[in-house]
């Protein structure tokens, strides 16, 4: 990290007349350095728990499974009656849910998967390597020792740490969790966002001439919400001043990151940065070397960590991404994770100014012999739309000092959870 990223307090000159522009990986130091890992918990019902933070590791109590059973359906017997023989009595039936029982000797039971191995059998051959005469069975090939028995225990033992804590909860360990028996979780408390827009040609309205409609704050709230924050809606700010200001000292202390989109940037109505200092806030950094998302800005008010993005929803997209997902990490108490860090190979030709790390949409064509992901680039580096990444299959990413891209170059990229490729 250069001297750029020493924290400044509210020297908005000073900051303005900075020309070095913050590196992306150094921001997101910046970004990290604004929250603290939330402190309070609740307790939730499993049913509720997918997508929050475990706040504790949560060992197994039992060993599973709890019973030796069956792995197949076919036929429980003693490997040793059949010496001699390939044709046994068959003594009845075991099936998952039935009481373990005795195997006869010199018999066998029929048993289907789950049931408990009968007492005394030590081994199951599967159904299609028999022939199943009703009260006697036809076996071609014995069983190795052990064949399709599942032993108590072989699975997991007792004491076997199901979930590490800071694990964001997803719906395969709702499973595991289940057939262990654990009905509530103990999970991180949701961080608390406070979400504004600012423009006075942003509405949720009708649109009067020169007005847009705010894609922003509906984004991020989706963002935020499917990334397990409470988001709280405090909607649009007009360019003006002193209404920022007051907008920003009537959240007190109530909130754990404040985020923001537009008046950032060097217009004369862009008061995000002046009206958090005058509310008594701190501005840690502000521009980074990334497209879209130059005019970033961090910063604190009342312990809350306050990132204020750009006005350009593509801008929005990728800060959120790149710094407010990591923050949100931080908070809830799981690992940041590095934004972009999948390898690609492009298919495309591209001329680029350097300077800038930039990250753009991409869909995805085909793999590689070698099973990479090939991309194209989607779009023209405008970041007042969104159609390009609505139909991308994720985002790219190019260093700052990166002049060209031939195909055939590695990539990073972040791919979408969508199915399929781009047509
Ligand atoms: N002289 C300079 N001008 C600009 C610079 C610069 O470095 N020097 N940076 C440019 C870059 S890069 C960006 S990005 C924008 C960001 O400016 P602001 O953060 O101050 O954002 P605004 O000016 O308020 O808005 C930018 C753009 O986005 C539209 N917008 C704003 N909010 C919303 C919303 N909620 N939903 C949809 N669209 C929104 C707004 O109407 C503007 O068109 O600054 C450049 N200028
Ligand atoms: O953040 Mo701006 O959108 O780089 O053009």
């Amino acid at each position: 990290m250069d001297g750029s990223s020493v924290k400044i307090g509210c020297d908005c000159d000073q900051l303005a007349a900075r020309q070095t522009l913050l590196s992306h990986t150094d921001a997101v130091q910046v970004a990290l350095a604004q929250v603290q890992p939330i402190t309070q918990f609740e307790t939730v019902d499993l049913a509720a728990a997918q997508g929050r933070i475990a706040a504790q590791s949560i060992n197994a109590d039992e060993a599973m499974p709890s019973f030796d059973n069956s792995a197949m359906d076919g036929f429980a017997l003693r490997l040793g009656d059949l010496a001699g023989r390939c044709c046994l009595p068959v003594a009845g039936t075991v099936a998952a849910g039935d009481a373990p029982r005795d195997l006869p000797p010199g018999d066998a039971l029929r048993i289907y998967t789950g049931a408990p191995l009968p007492r005394g059998a030590d081994a199951v051959v599967m159904i299609e390597a028999c022939v199943d005469k009703g009260h006697k069975v036809h076996i071609e090939t014995p069983p190795a020792p052990g064949a399709n028995i599942r032993r108590a225990g072989s699975d997991q033992g007792a004491g076997q740490m199901l979930l590490a804590a800071g694990t964001r909860i997803a719906p395969h360990h709702v499973g595991l969790l289940a057939a262990n028996g654990v009905r509530g979780i103990t999970v991180t408390r949701r961080p608390r966002v406070a979400l504004f827009s600012t423009g006075d040609e942003v509405t949720d309205g009708d649109c009067a001439p020169g007005h847009i409609k705010d894609a922003n704050r509906p984004m991020l709230s989706a963002l935020l919400a499917q990334d397990g924050a409470e988001v709280h809606d405090l909607g649009i700010l007009p360019d003006d001043a002193a209404a920022t200001e007051a907008a920003f000292r009537a959240l007190g202390g109530a909130y754990d990151l404040i985020v923001t989109t537009g008046a950032v940037s060097m217009g004369g109505r862009d008061h995000i940065r002046a009206a958090l200092c005058a509310a008594g806030g701190q501005i840690e950094a502000w521009r980074v070397a990334l497209k879209p998302g130059k005019p970033v800005m961090f910063g604190s008010l009342n312990g809350a960590a306050v990132t204020g993005l750009p006005g350009n929803p593509m801008a929005v997209h990728v800060g959120y991404h790149m710094f407010l997902r990591p923050q949100l990490a931080r908070l809830t108490g799981a690992a940041p994770q590095p934004f972009a860090e999948m390898p690609a190979r492009a298919d495309f030709d591209w001329q680029r100014k350097p300077g800038r790390a930039e990250v753009f949409p991409v869909c995805l064509i085909r793999h590689d012999a070698d099973g990479l992901p090939v991309l194209r680039r989607l779009g023209q580096g405008v970041s007042a739309t969104l159609l390009p990444l609505a139909q991308a299959d994720g985002m790219a990413i190019v260093a700052a000092d990166c002049a060209s891209v031939a195909p055939g170059d590695m990539l990073h990229w972040h791919p979408f959870n969508t199915f399929g490729g781009c047509a």
